[in-house]
């Protein structure tokens, strides 16, 4: 069964038609990103899919669920980390994942925050308030704030956008472990062609709120008859796609 099957989603902002006639599906333990230049839709997507933005039109069903009608119960399976979202300064790091974790419902949220403190390597910020941060430890706490509750599907919105080359790396591979080993499934937006590429299992390309190619990164570059996902980018989205 797939953990998640966008419908035909749209959704217009006055002029702008953000995303017209998104499809996909992510399976169990599969990690798929959305690609595409500034402004292709892809965030909207996303928050269409965690329904923060309702669509125009279409639908989202996550673990068989419909989003609209089981809302509760299917976000409470899922999470979502960005950089873009904000923590409350004046608490400390403790404080924050402790009120998430219990907002969750978990059994031990101390338990758990420990565990997820050692897994994104923000031990030592646990006693730091939230404002002090810098990006990329703000990073780490949001997505340590998003692998709390274990989620089945993690929607992550650029995830190593603001990290260092080794921070990078070593939160790719705690993806990667997570989905293969825990079978999250990951849905992933990112700028980083050579992330991609080394993720994730299949990428759909978008170009003006559309899907116009989708594979994994070497069938992609093949069809495109280019050697890596960066030339595909820069071909898809300087020449569009050949009808
Ligand atoms: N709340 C909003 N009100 C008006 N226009 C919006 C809103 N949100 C997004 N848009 C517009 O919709 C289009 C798609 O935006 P979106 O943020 O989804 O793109 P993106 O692919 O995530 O871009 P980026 O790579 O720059 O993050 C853009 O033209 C954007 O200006």
């Amino acid at each position: 069964m797939a953990i998640l099957e966008a419908q035909s989603l749209t959704k217009r902002f006055g002029p702008v038609q953000a995303v017209d006639g998104v499809s996909l599906t992510v399976g169990q333990g599969e990690i798929t990103a959305l690609l595409g230049p500034n402004g292709a839709g892809k965030s909207t997507t996303l928050h269409m899919l965690l329904g923060l933005v309702t669509p125009d039109s279409g639908g989202v069903t996550m673990f068989g669920l419909d989003l609209q009608k089981h809302r509760t119960e299917v976000l409470s399976r899922v999470n979502f980390s960005a950089s873009y979202l904000g923590l409350p300064g004046v608490l400390h790091v403790r404080e924050v994942l402790n009120s998430f974790a219990r907002l969750y419902g978990l059994r031990d949220p101390r338990a758990r925050v420990a565990e997820v403190a050692e897994l994104l390597e923000i031990g030592p910020l646990l006693k730091r308030r939230t404002a002090d941060l810098s990006s990329g430890q703000h990073t780490r706490v949001q997505l340590g704030k998003a692998l709390l509750n274990d989620p089945e599907l993690l929607i992550l919105d650029e995830p190593t956008a603001a990290l260092d080359p080794d921070a990078g790396e070593r939160i790719r591979h705690l993806l990667v472990s997570v989905a293969r080993e825990t079978g999250t499934a990951l849905l992933i937006t990112s700028h980083n062609m050579r992330e991609v590429e080394r993720m994730c299992d299949t990428i759909h390309f978008l170009s003006a709120g559309r899907i116009v190619a989708s594979g994994s990164a070497a069938e992609l570059a093949a069809h495109f008859g280019v050697v890596d996902l960066e030339e595909v980018f820069l071909k898809v989205a300087r020449e569009g796609v050949p009808a």
